[in-house]
């Protein structure tokens, strides 16, 4: 059957609220096989890898899957905690908090749950999971400040494709960006401003943003227009002049041009050009995971130590830090600001038809 039963209460009480914090996804052990299957999953997402399927299939299944897993895996384990991927780890720890704060706004009905776009828990599972606790709607709330179509339209896409086997939908809300909200930069000021006090400042401060390929920024994708004003902002209130901080972009993937200058280049460049310490960051990650705790804190490190430079000190994502939290909880409450239950439309709609009502007998008297 393709539409499943509904749950018992489908046509009554509960009839709550619930936020959905999606993440990218991580793999569920650092290991090859774990790797394979995250990785075939995440790189048949034709959001994310935008070449004709025939073309791409056979390199993803012919070369990709066979070489990348084992040295993926080797990375992944330099990272893993006790707890497993700190992807997951972050994110879970951010939905139990957000929940919480929540609450303390007045919102102790709205459950909040995490889910990963690629791996476990699956956006379909944890919407299954809602409905089945009389959840009837829904805010998806993705885990990036800027919107890119390889990231945020794919938690959109995964959300539509449970959808489909649904019959009777949850009201759904999605948040598209969050890049220039003063509470996320408040949260990244803070970030740096607590690195400074214990560490002093260095001569620059690098701003490295995940990377696309360049293609998709005269296609008309946002992501880069929109890590720029992440940039510019967090620099005026931080009063870094220009000199003082490079944006760069990190994670090329392929043979195609993507976003840049790329980071690991530019970390190289100024230990060669004579720069001693650097501060770097990485804005629009939101937790720390592979891409910031291996590539930048690793080998970023090393790119610029072995090029001259004398200090490389990478500054935390957002993780649990308490601003970010306060961000996520103003950004959710916004988002979820007049959505009435179905108990309050239909107050609602009775009491407007009663003033209606009310209306027309004085006019006709
Ligand atoms: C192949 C193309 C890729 C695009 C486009 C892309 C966009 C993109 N990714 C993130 C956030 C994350 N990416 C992460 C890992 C990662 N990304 C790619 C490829 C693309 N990303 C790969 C192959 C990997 C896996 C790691 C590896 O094998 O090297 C992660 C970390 C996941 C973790 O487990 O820690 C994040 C987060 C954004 C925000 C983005 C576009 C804006
Ligand atoms: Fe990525
Ligand atoms: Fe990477």
């Amino acid at each position: 059957m393709r539409f499943r039963p509904e749950p018992p209460h489908a046509h009554g009480q509960p009839d709550a609220t619930g936020v959905l914090l999606c993440n990218l996804g991580t793999p569920d052990a650092p290991t090859a096989p774990a790797l394979r299957r995250y990785l075939g999953e995440f790189l048949s997402d034709p959001r994310v890898v935008e070449i004709p399927r025939a073309v791409w299939k056979p390199i993803l299944h012919g070369i990709v899957l066979r070489t990348r897993p084992a040295k993926s895996a080797a990375k992944y384990a330099s990272i893993w905690t006790p707890e497993g991927s700190p992807l997951r780890v972050w994110t879970d720890k951010q939905a139990k908090l957000l929940q919480g704060y929540l609450g303390e706004r007045g919102h102790s009905a709205v459950k909040v749950d995490y889910a990963m776009r690629y791996g476990q828990p699956s956006i379909a599972s944890r919407l299954d999971a809602f409905k089945a606790a009389g959840v009837t709607r829904v805010l998806v709330l993705p885990a990036y400040p800027q919107y890119s179509g390889t990231t945020t339209a794919s938690v959109v896409d995964a959300v539509s494709a449970w959808g489909r086997n649904i019959r009777f939908l949850p009201e759904l809300r999605f948040v598209n960006q969050y890049h220039d909200h003063p509470l996320y930069i408040e949260a990244l000021a803070k970030r740096v401003a607590s690195h400074w006090t214990e560490h002093g400042q260095a001569e620059q401060l690098v701003m490295s943003f995940h990377g696309v390929p360049r293609r998709t920024l005269t296609l008309g994708d946002p992501y880069h227009c929109q890590c720029h004003k992440t940039a510019r902002l967090l620099a005026a209130r931080l009063r870094l002049s220009e000199a003082q901080y490079k944006v760069t972009f990190q994670s090329r993937f392929g043979r195609a041009e993507w976003l840049q200058p790329y980071t690991e280049p530019t970390l190289h460049e100024l230990g060669k050009a004579g720069v001693k310490r650097v501060d770097v960051m990485c804005p629009g990650f939101v937790s720390d995971c592979i891409e910031t705790l291996e590539e930048i804190a690793m080998e970023g490190r090393q790119a610029f130590l072995t090029a001259g430079g004398q200090e490389f000190r990478y500054i935390p994502c957002l993780n649990d830090q308490h601003e970010w939290m306060l961000a996520l909880t103003g950004i959710a409450q916004q988002h979820l600001a007049g959505w009435p239950t179905r108990a309050e439309a239909g107050e609602a709609s009775e009491l407007a038809e009663q003033r209606e009502r009310a209306r027309r007998l004085g006019a006709a008297a």
